[in-house]
């Protein structure tokens, strides 16, 4: 009998299978596809593997006028080369890391029983296990919109293994994954649109900033299309036509839906041992605990208010392990945390401000020693401040978005104010030593 059964070998999974291990804890852990997970096989890493050539191709565009000659291109078998080096070697070594810490592993598809136990198949051949608790790590997939021609939709995880690049690629949605993939592709040489169903924006990010953002998409050769509600996907010869209702019409060798991911929670069998979902996810309380007590559940898998991302699936994990192996009954607490829409530009935002009383601060960066030094023509932020002149949010557009928001998070959790920052020597030229002029 274990101490815990994790079901998922995601971040969320593994990290709290590690946790509870070296809190001495009997512990298995159950995967039916990639050992490791969305992040590190078809999610953060391999994407950002590949922005990483995109992005220093733009940099090396903008310093075309700085001394830089010569055509630039990428090459997409060797951009799906360099993916796949460390794609094709991670799950095996994930796997070989669990066994040899001595962490019980599975391979196969779980689902509860109606004894309360985990019944897990693999072609056909079942086995049960038994555990004094579980705990649900089984993240999310793509949704496919139910519209005509939907067996025709790719996804996020078809486009990172597309042998040839397509000539024309459409995604439909314009979240994190299509704008990333996006820059990928047409980067590459691909003929790219994103298919907007609403208003021309990025959910849950600054209108001004998201359009400007927008704008710098366009610029890099990127189609947007708002408000049309894709009703329609046909094959026609060896390429696709979209259709709304109102007589948009666009062709397309591949299309991607990138419209969001749902919880994997089908198959699991979760009305036998009680524990309530929604569309959502699981519901769990303040010690992700189910409505279940003895299941818990974390990660992208549960229905929570902030992102589902890696750093969150982990500081869940930090927070069970200490809950299901000491005597702290501390209710989880999030810091504030950063949301990141990377490319070569990155739009970055960090901080609530449902409700709170707050001042703006409009900066444009784009002639700083530090921005013009590295060419970044559109740098531009927005500070939210409180009436103590303490940061409370911010918003963030450049090419080094992603480290400055890092930065805006760590001041805004420490609560720090610019006397305090001014007190801090950071070495120059660098976009930490222009901190001080946020405030
Ligand atoms: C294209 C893309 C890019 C992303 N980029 C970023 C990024 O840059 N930064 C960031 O922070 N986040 C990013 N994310 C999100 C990030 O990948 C997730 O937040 C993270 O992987 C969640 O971890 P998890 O452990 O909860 O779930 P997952 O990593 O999804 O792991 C769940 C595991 O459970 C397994 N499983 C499911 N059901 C069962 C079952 N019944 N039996 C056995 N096993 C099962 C699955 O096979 C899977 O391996 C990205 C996601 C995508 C799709
Ligand atoms: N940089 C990052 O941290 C990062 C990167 C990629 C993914 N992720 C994670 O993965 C999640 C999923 O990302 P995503 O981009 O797939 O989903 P998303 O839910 O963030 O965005 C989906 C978009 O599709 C739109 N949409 C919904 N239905 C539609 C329809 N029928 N037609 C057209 N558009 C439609 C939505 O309005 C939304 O803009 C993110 O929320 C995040 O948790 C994070």
């Amino acid at each position: 009998m274990y101490d815990e059964v994790i079901i998922g070998s995601g971040p969320a999974g593994t990290a709290l299978a590690y946790g509870l291990k070296a809190q001495g804890h009997q512990v298995a852990i159950v995967e039916r596809g990639k050992w490791g997970g969305t992040c590190p096989n078809v999610g953060c890493d391999p994407t950002k593997i590949m922005m990483a050539t995109i992005e220093t191709y733009w940099q090396a565009k903008h310093m075309l006028e700085a001394g830089m000659e010569g055509d630039l291109k990428i090459n997409w078998s060797s951009l799906l080369a360099r993916k796949n080096a460390y794609t094709d070697t991670f799950p095996s070594s994930a796997l070989n890391n669990l066994k040899n810490t001595n962490i019980d592993t599975y391979y196969g598809n779980a689902s509860f029983n109606t004894e309360g136990q985990l019944n897990i198949e693999m072609k056909g051949v079942f086995q049960s296990i038994e555990s004094k608790r579980f705990v649900i790590a089984t993240g999310q997939s793509p949704i496919i919109p139910d519209i005509k021609g939907k067996e025709f939709l790719k996804t996020s995880n078809d486009f990172l293994d597309f042998e040839n690049l397509p000539a024309r690629l459409t995604f439909i949605g314009g979240g994190p994954v299509a704008i990333e993939l996006a820059q990928i592709a047409a980067a590459t040489g691909s003929e790219v649109s994103i298919i907007l169903h609403g208003e021309r924006k990025i959910n849950g990010f600054d209108q001004n900033l998201a359009e400007e953002y927008l704008k710098i998409l366009e610029k890099q050769g990127i189609n947007i299309y708002s408000n049309i509600e894709i009703r329609q996907v046909e094959k026609i010869d060896s390429a696709y036509l979209l259709s709304d209702a109102e007589g948009f019409k666009l062709e397309a060798d591949e299309v991607i839906s990138a419209v969001g991911r749902k919880p994997n929670v089908e198959g699991l069998n979760l009305d036998l041992v009680n524990v309530r979902n929604s569309k959502k996810g699981i519901e769990v309380n303040s010690h992700l605990q189910t409505t279940n007590k003895e299941i818990f559940a974390l990660g992208d898998v549960i229905d929570k208010k902030g992102g589902k991302l890696t750093p969150v699936a982990g500081f869940e994990a930090g927070y069970l392990t200490t809950f299901l192996t000491s005597e702290s009954q501390d209710a989880i607490d999030y810091p504030l945390y950063p949301t990141v829409i990377f490319g070569s530009t990155k739009l970055a935002r960090v901080g609530e401000l449902n409700g709170l009383d707050h001042q703006v601060k409009r900066i444009d960066m784009s002639n700083w020693y530090t921005y013009r030094r590295f060419a970044d023509p559109e740098a531009k932020a927005k500070i939210y401040y409180n009436d103590n002149h303490e940061i409370i949010g911010a918003t963030v557009l450049s090419v080094i978005a992603d480290e400055i928001i890092n930065y805006m998070t760590f001041l805004i959790n420490k609560k720090m104010k610019l006397p305090e920052v001014r007190k801090l020597l950071m070495a120059y030229p660098t976009p930490a030593s222009d901190l001080q002029y946020f405030y």
